[in-house]
């Protein structure tokens, strides 16, 4: 299967620090499923900021879609960015809009007209059970609320890659389970995902899946980082 992501001997440091990630080898082909674990501080959010394009890469070179990234001029990463849905660790949502405006927005970045907008974002917000909060600004949702706005916003466009940082992480387990769901479903009708996790739940419930362990800025497996995920059983993440 064809990569739609190619990272080669990537490091990332901030600042003058040390580097935070090193050596990153690995392809992600194109339909499938990762799951990204590591403790806390390992540099998964990092992994995820280079996959979305909010960082570059201190070194080494980062194919996406197949295009090298490394020669790319800041004017080109828009269109590459629009490509991608990413559901950031604390949300992102646009204060000023309504929940129904949020994840209208990708529609409207788009082109596409309020008519053809309306019964896609209903639908959506139903999904993640918020058909009822539709007209709520993000201040007046509680936290699992917003999540689910936010990952409504990241999946509405149907993206070529998902990016998801710990999606599950202010919900409870019955939509945890919903919103993998979801995710499936996405990834059926082809696009990658991306989820950063510390749930094991989560790992086990999503058969077919692949690993990427990070630890202290290091893929453990160095060959490609691609295991099938543990059963229950596994240890901690
Ligand atoms: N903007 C930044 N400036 C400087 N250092 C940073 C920055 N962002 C992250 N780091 C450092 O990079 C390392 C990796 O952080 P990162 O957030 O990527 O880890 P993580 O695996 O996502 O952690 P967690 O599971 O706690 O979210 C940490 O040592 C962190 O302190």
């Amino acid at each position: 299967m064809s990569a739609i992501v190619e990272f080669d001997s990537v490091g990332l440091r901030y600042g003058t620090g040390a580097e935070v990630l090193c050596d990153l080898n690995f392809r992600l082909a194109k339909g499938s499923f990762y799951f990204l674990t590591g403790p806390s501080g390992a540099g998964k959010t990092s992994l995820l900021k280079l996959l979305y394009l909010a960082q570059r890469p201190t070194r080494g070179r980062i194919r996406l879609f197949g295009e090298e990234l490394s020669d790319a001029p800041r004017s080109a990463l828009p269109a590459f960015r629009r490509r991608i849905g990413v559901v950031f660790q604390d949300f992102r949502l646009i204060r000023h809009l309504s929940a129904f405006d949020n994840v209208a927005l990708p529609l409207r970045i788009s082109g596409r007209s309020d008519a053809e907008i309306e019964g896609p974002v209903r639908e959506m917000l139903a999904w993640v059970g918020l058909a009822d909060r539709a007209s709520a600004r993000p201040a007046t949702l509680s936290g699992g609320e917003q999540q689910r706005v936010a990952i409504a916003r990241a999946v509405i466009s149907q993206p070529e890659l998902l990016v998801a940082d710990e999606p599950t992480g202010n919900v409870d387990a019955e939509m945890a389970s919903r919103l993998m769901h979801l995710f499936a479903a996405l990834n059926r009708l082809g696009t990658t995902i991306v989820v950063a996790t510390h749930d094991i739940g989560l790992i086990a419930a999503t058969p077919g899946a692949h690993m990427m362990r990070l630890d202290r800025g290091g893929l453990i497996d160095s060959t490609g980082a691609l295991r099938h995920p543990p059963g229950a059983s596994a240890s901690p993440v």
